[in-house]
């Protein structure tokens, strides 16, 4: 069968992917979650203007010089607006946060000033708009500040208090369940038996479904046979998945069953093996309403088809603007030669020159059961299939692997 090239395979994965309904979250409950609409402000910030200082608030028709003598005619602190305008030689004391009187057009600091009984003594001369806030300088109701799709910062969350939104309308969060499989595996932290393999491949997978903003659930693993393949396919279904990820068992030997069981639980397959390396047994299909991802065993393979096909499927589910991890383009730190049929991925070292260049080295080794150059590794190389032999200094296209 012919290998699918990546970019078709990644179609396929976001073919008929639709944002997931929406809930409401309180603000506290609503980091890193995706808004699910535009949200627009529901006042305008400062609602008037204000003071940014403590001081007097004046006409600077009459405190434009220094030794101005006005009289203060009453107090304005934050909360606590003044019911007056001012009039010619008239001063309201004014603290910050408090909402300038009419016919007053600037705030003198206090500094600047010399109380006198119930006047005061302007030194320095006022500027016009000095120390005002001007209302709506921040935002004006109906504004809208913070568009459906984005995944939401701290900052974001204040930003939303202050527009007086107690909730806000998120995506509800993609619940991806992973199973992986084989009979070599033990937990970390047992005595592996002869040809026994420590499972690893699950923490960084639930990692990055994690900090996705999606909900992980562990299914644990599944003996290579296909009867316990097939029970761990209905447990995700019964988990009610959004996504189930199994791990090992996508290739052609006697033991990899996940195509069979997936089969066997009428899977509509849209494709099994892509023109990746590493990554090449990768498949995906629908079975109901569970988008199923099988990725390779070797741990390498299984992150960095979850970096490439995962992460996005995840980010659509989430109604996310950007699916896909940034591309950045860099030079080559060695030579590379030509090649296959198979676009490739290769772990790199990255090195920021002074002038901001950024030099990627592949590793030697790229075997995929390779965890501890993945781990070192800061970037992938990306070579498109067929690409021709590069030389040392040459562009090249990486994606940064996540801190
Ligand atoms: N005749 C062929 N053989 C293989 C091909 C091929 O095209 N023709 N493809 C190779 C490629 S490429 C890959 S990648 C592997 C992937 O195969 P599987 O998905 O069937 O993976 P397994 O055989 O189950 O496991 C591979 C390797 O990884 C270890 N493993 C599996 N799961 C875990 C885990 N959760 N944690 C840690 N390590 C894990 C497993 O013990 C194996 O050593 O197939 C090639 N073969
Ligand atoms: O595609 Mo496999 O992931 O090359 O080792």
């Amino acid at each position: 069968m012919a290998l699918m090239p990546v970019s078709d395979a990644l179609a396929a994965v976001l073919a008929g992917a639709a944002p997931l309904p929406e809930e409401l979250v309180a603000l506290d409950e609503a980091h890193h979650r995706v808004l699910a609409r535009d949200l627009a402000a529901l006042r305008t910030q400062p609602p008037e203007a204000m003071s940014a200082m403590d001081g007097y608030a004046v006409r600077t028709a009459d405190a434009d010089r220094v030794k101005a003598r006005l009289k203060v005619i009453g107090e304005v602190a934050a909360g606590r607006p003044f019911d007056r305008a001012l009039g010619p030689g008239e001063a309201a004391r004014i603290f910050t946060g408090g909402v300038v009187p009419d016919g007053a057009d600037a705030v003198v600091i206090q500094e600047d000033t010399v109380a006198d009984g119930d006047h005061v003594v302007i030194t320095e001369a006022a500027i016009k708009g000095r120390h005002i806030r001007p209302a709506g300088v921040d935002f004006k109701q109906g504004m809208v500040l913070l568009e459906g799709g984005r995944r939401l910062s701290d900052r974001d969350l204040s930003l939303a208090a202050s527009m007086n939104h107690p909730a806000l309308p998120v995506r509800r969060r993609p619940k991806v369940a992973l199973l992986a499989t084989g009979d070599e595996l033990v937990m970390p932290g047992s005595t592996p038996g002869p040809g026994q393999i420590v499972y690893s491949n699950g923490y960084a997978l639930r990692a990055l479904v994690r900090s996705e903003g999606a909900i992980a659930v562990d299914l644990g693993i599944a003996a290579d046979t296909l009867a316990a393949t097939v029970a761990g396919i209905r447990r995700a279904r019964e988990a009610e998945a959004d996504i189930l990820i199994t791990t090992g068992g996508a290739s052609v030997g006697d033991h990899d069953l996940v195509k069979q069981a997936l089969d066997a639980e009428g899977v509509d397959m849209a494709f099994w093996k892509i023109a990746m390396r590493p990554g090449k047994p990768m498949m995906h299909g629908r079975l109901g309403g569970v988008r199923v991802i099988g990725l390779p065993g070797n741990p390498v393979s299984s992150y960095v088809c979850a970096m490439l096909f995962l992460v996005p499927l995840i980010r659509r589910l989430l109604g996310r603007a950007q699916l896909h991890l940034p591309r950045e383009t860099a030079l080559l730190g060695r030579e590379l030669g030509a090649n296959d049929v198979r676009e490739d991925y290769l772990r790199a070292r990255l090195e920021e020159r002074p002038d901001g260049t950024l030099i990627a080295t592949p590793v030697t080794q790229q075997d995929s059961s390779l965890l501890g150059n993945l781990a070192l590794s800061q970037a992938l190389v990306i070579r498109p299939a067929f690409a021709p032999k590069a030389a040392a200094g040459s562009r090249c296209e990486i994606m940064r692997l996540p801190d």
